[in-house]
């Protein structure tokens, strides 16, 4: 069993429990009431690389990154310093997420906010919109060709801007055929947790180029966001870095200053 699969195991049983306390129906009227979705693909396709920042209190590479009591107050720092998107890990077990950071999170700052989670059924979608979510994550390793086909379209169809990830060329292959828009290439491999930031620069080539091209994980500051850029990326998604560090707004404010430098060499 890979670690992917253990991940998905506890958050069916995660889901599960929370299916039996919150109606689907219940969900839907909460998104009634929730915020109307905010522009996430437009959020990221500006000029130079955006910086997507993330509230991450563990990994199931590291465990125990920081401890963040306050995610809205993290959040409002990388908002300060720049961020164009907040991303809020909701993922209990290997993550340490809530879902009830997500609404924290987005009753505090303007700009859109990705749900990152394993999200294998519409009912996480549901969910990610009742709570403030203007993006969710679809990860194609985690999904049947179907199931992501149908989470595209019902992504969209409430609102919500999917964020699609892949970590290899025939994952890329699947993405496209669903009709993907935002790609995000994660330099780590979810079945093994090996990090490779080569993966960005082999397989973003091959992604059309009206599709926002995100690069995920291993960034550890400016130096790594201006290899993704000359690789080709649209924005960077950060985490570890960002809530291991002592100053959270600074350390965004310096990546941001990087991506958005004139003498950048984007390769976009
Ligand atoms: O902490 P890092 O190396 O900066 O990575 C952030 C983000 O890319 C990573 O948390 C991530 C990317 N894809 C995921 C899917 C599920 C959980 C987590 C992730």
């Amino acid at each position: 069993m890979t670690v992917l699969d253990e991940i998905l195991d506890g958050v069916r049983a995660d889901l599960a429990e929370r299916q039996q306390a919150v109606s689907l129906d219940a969900l839907k009227e909460m998104a009634v009431h929730a915020p109307s979705p905010k522009d996430g693909y437009g959020a990221l396709r500006g000029q130079g690389v955006a910086v997507i920042a993330e509230v991450k209190r563990s990994s199931p590479s590291k465990g125990a990154l920081a401890a963040i009591a306050d995610p809205a107050a993290l959040a409002a720092d990388y908002e300060s310093g720049g961020a164009s998107v907040i991303s809020v890990l909701t993922e209990r077990r290997k993550f340490g997420g809530d879902i009830d950071d997500l609404a924290q999170v987005r009753n505090r700052v303007d700009v859109p906010v990705l749900r990152k989670d394993f999200i294998v059924t519409s009912y996480q979608l549901w969910e990610a919109r009742a709570y403030g979510a203007d993006l969710a994550l679809l990860i194609v390793a985690a999904l049947e060709q179907q199931a992501l086909i149908s989470l595209i379209e019902r992504a969209e169809s409430i609102g919500l801007t999917p964020l699609v990830e892949v970590h290899t060329e025939e994952e890329l292959t699947r993405a496209l055929d669903a009709g993907a828009r935002v790609i995000g290439v994660n330099a780590r491999d979810l079945a093994t947790l090996e990090v490779d930031r080569a993966a960005f620069a082999r397989i973003a080539p091959k992604i059309p180029s009206n599709i926002v091209k995100i690069a995920e994980s291993g960034v550890r500051g400016p130096h790594d966001l201006l290899a993704y850029a000359s690789a080709g990326a649209d924005a960077v998604l950060v985490g570890e870095s960002l809530v291991t560090g002592k100053d959270p707004r600074s350390a965004v404010a310096d990546l941001v200053a990087a991506g958005t430098h004139p003498a950048l060499r984007q390769g976009k």
